[in-house]
């Protein structure tokens, strides 16, 4: 791949905001990206980190609420005449074929039918789509559909092609045989695109495309860090150059948590776990986001810690577990919030307080769980407060959800809940009954240690 110096997009000092429930959401915030004729790009994030927002802002879909994006130099006011997207869901039309969903976007742009007909007719050849031209969507695999959601965008010969996740519904051989191909097309000059931008949260589909990675930070998305993918392609997964890079992307990656949390609460700059567990205590209860992660993957984290020594690398644990990004950090966030590890560079540590909970029985891991939650978890605190004051001992859950809504999306709230009904259960706090949507104290007599926590 040869990169220019010409700049094909200019994303400058991009804000934007969406209107919630709970009023403004900042989502992007200052983000300043120049995307080089030639450069294959990638966008990594946490999910939720405003990745396919920028994504929509460069394609020209969504304007930016301040900063402006700028094709060959011209501000876009509207959509990007240089681009074409691929989605994650494909977004085929299920009653055209194959050639007329490819068609498509040449039709789009008023191209003639009978060039119209040959362009596509090539790209789908170029693709690996030969002999599925009159096949509809729904006779083909997954990572056919895919295919053909590449033919579509590229039959237009975009300056740069923009992809948003475009691998992550595919099983993981098929995604790694087409991003292969994408590679080897990329690599030998087949494809008429030369320059993209890829959104993902799979750390190692970007170092194995992209020339240069670029790590969204959270809460709002602004640009962490960049990295240049200096290695020659095809890369080599197992070489212990592309390992360090998996690696410097995880620390980047887990080492961002504290900052924004920290701010939250007005003490940015204090030391990473430190800041997060006080951020944790003074936060408002409702709107302290609690890491999405389910108390079954916490305990198989912090056992797997135990048994390497208390040590192993975050990219290791990613593997051993066959974690995704998405699913991984929620869990060592969980398990830094309630000081059972801490990330140290590219690994994770567990603490004395996880090793005392990986050895325990589970009626201990119980108790020494609930008052972990009492101390570190707003929204399990808060819960297990309201079910006190209640002269019914009970409180309806969909109450909750509500105050949350207006601190989260719709969905995000919705996690938070299933999140602290999680811990709260785990730990014996507190009771859930699902048919009647009611949180409930524990029904047993000896719920009391938590008292001490409170
Ligand atoms: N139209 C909208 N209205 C309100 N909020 C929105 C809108 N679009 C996105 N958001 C919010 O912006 C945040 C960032 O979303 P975005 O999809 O850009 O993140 P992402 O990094 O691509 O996440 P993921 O990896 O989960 O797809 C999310 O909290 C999302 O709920």
């Amino acid at each position: 791949m040869t990169t220019t110096n010409t700049a094909l997009i200019d994303v400058r000092d991009v804000t934007k905001s969406f209107a919630t429930d709970g009023g403004e959401k900042t989502v992007l915030s200052g983000v300043t990206l120049t995307i080089h004729q030639g450069e294959i790009v990638a966008l990594l994030g946490r999910s939720g980190s405003g990745k396919s927002t920028l994504l929509r802002c460069i394609a020209g879909l969504i304007a930016p609420t301040s900063g402006t994006v700028s094709f060959k130099g011209g501000e876009l006011n509207g959509a990007n005449p240089g681009t074409a997207l691929v989605f994650q869901s494909f977004a085929l039309l299920p009653w055209l074929t194959v050639l007329e969903n490819v068609e498509l976007g040449l039709e789009a742009k008023g191209v003639r039918p009978e060039v119209r007909r040959e362009r596509a007719l090539r790209a789908i050849d170029q693709i690996g789509l030969d002999g599925f031209e009159s096949a509809y969507p729904k006779e083909l695999s997954g990572g056919m559909r895919q295919r053909v959601g590449f033919a579509r965008a590229l039959v237009v010969e975009p300056d740069v092609l923009l992809m948003d996740e475009p691998f992550s519904a595919l099983d993981v051989l098929t995604s790694e045989n087409l991003r292969g191909e994408l590679v080897r097309m990329w690599s030998d000059g087949t494809l008429p695109t030369r320059t993209a931008l890829i959104v993902t949260h799979n750390i190692e589909e970007a170092i194995q495309l992209a020339d240069r990675v670029v790590v969204l930070d959270s809460n709002p998305g602004r640009i962490k860090a960049e990295l240049t993918v200096d290695l020659p392609q095809p890369r080599d997964r197992r070489s212990p150059a592309f390992e360090a890079l998996v690696d410097e992307v995880y620390g980047i990656l887990t080492g961002q948590q504290a900052e924004p949390r920290a701010a939250v609460a007005g003490i940015a700059g204090a030391p990473v776990d430190v800041s997060i567990a006080a951020a944790a205590a003074t936060a408002n209860e409702i709107d302290f986001p609690l890491p999405a992660a389910s108390t079954g993957s916490l305990g198989g984290l912090v056992e797997l810690l135990a048994e390497r020594g208390g040590t192993e690398g975050l990219a290791e644990i990613a593997d051993e577990l066959r974690y995704e990004l998405d699913d991984l950090l929620p869990v060592v966030d969980a398990a830094q919030l309630l000081k059972l590890a801490r990330p140290q560079g590219t690994e994770l540590r567990i603490t004395e307080q996880g090793r005392r909970y990986a050895a325990a029985d589970l009626l201990r891991a119980k108790e020494q769980f609930a008052t972990l939650a009492m101390e570190a978890a707003p929204l399990v605190r808060r819960i297990v407060r309201d079910l006190r004051h209640t002269t019914s001992g009970a409180i309806r859950a969909d109450e909750i959800l509500a105050e949350l809504k207006a601190h989260f999306g719709d969905d995000d709230a919705q996690q938070q809940l299933d999140t602290a009904i999680d811990w709260g259960r785990y730990g014996e706090l507190f009771e859930y009954d699902a048919d009647t949507g009611r949180l409930l104290l524990p029904t047993h007599p000896d719920a009391e240690q938590e008292e001490r926590a409170s």
